[in-house]
């Protein structure tokens, strides 16, 4: 039975990625919104674009503490933010959906979020992926490292160094695998599973600009920066 280590670089990595974390989250306060009341298709569609333009300010903050990530080619820090900002709020998106809530709760923020004005076909998917997200019951370490892997992606569009951020990615994928093995030692494919959820995460990727245009509304409004993240407008 190999001796799992993790080294003490690596865990001043995981404790600068965690506190980075835990520093950049935006306001919990979408899901209580969304408890609290209905919204029209159009109320919802401006609590979204304000939530993800809030989220993408954060995701930058919460980039620029990854160890490396500035030393970076300029060009390719913004490509990577741009290629994984989508992915990072769907992920978010789902730890917010996953968080442990009181009795009935989250049956109430589903049918919230099935009726906010998303189209139908893009629920099975979405909630497939929030509810395999939930079933891993994630502590904030691999949340957080979780978040940090996806940006770290080489392969985004316009990446020019992919070896660089590879380098960089392969350094929090190491002190993740070792984290699940001490955190899940009964199971050993949890780090496989983990991973696993990232591929789903870039399906997901791909239904996003048509899941706002379709939504039920006209006059669809954005802001720059969302036009930036969201290939629209
Ligand atoms: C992230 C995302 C992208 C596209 Cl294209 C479409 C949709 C979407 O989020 C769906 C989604 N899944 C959710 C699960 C739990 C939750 F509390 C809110 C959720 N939302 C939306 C939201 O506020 N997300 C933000 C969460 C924080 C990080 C930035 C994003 C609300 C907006 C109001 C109408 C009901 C859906």
């Amino acid at each position: 039975k190999e001796k799992i280590e993790i080294t003490k670089e690596q865990q001043a990595l995981m404790k600068i990625i965690l506190d980075a974390y835990n520093r950049h989250q935006i306001p919990q306060d979408v899901a209580k919104k969304l408890l609290q009341d209905q919204y029209s298709a159009e109320e919802n569609f401006l609590l979204l674009t304000e939530m993800a333009t809030s989220q993408v300010q954060v995701l930058v903050e919460f980039t620029k503490n990854i160890p490396g990530f500035l030393s970076l080619d300029h060009e390719d820090q913004i490509a990577l933010l741009k290629g994984s900002a989508v992915e990072a709020m769907f992920l978010r998106s789902a730890q917010v959906f996953s968080r442990k809530m009181p009795k009935g709760h989250t049956e109430v923020l589903e049918a919230r979020i099935r009726k906010s004005g998303i189209s139908e076909e893009f629920m099975t998917p979405m909630f497939n992926f929030y509810k395999s997200i939930g079933e891993l019951h994630m502590v904030q370490e691999e949340q957080a490292l979780l978040t940090a892997i996806t940006i770290l992606t080489p392969d985004r569009p316009h990446v020019k160094d992919q070896h660089a951020v590879e380098r960089l990615q392969e350094s929090m994928l190491d002190v993740l695998r070792k984290l699940c093995a001490l955190q899940h030692p009964q199971e050993p494919q949890y780090f496989a599973r983990l991973l696993g959820r990232l591929t789903e995460l870039r399906t997901l990727n791909h239904y996003h600009t048509e899941m706002l245009t379709s939504w039920r509304m006209n006059d669809h409004k954005f802001t720059p920066l969302l036009c930036e993240i969201w290939d629209v407008q």
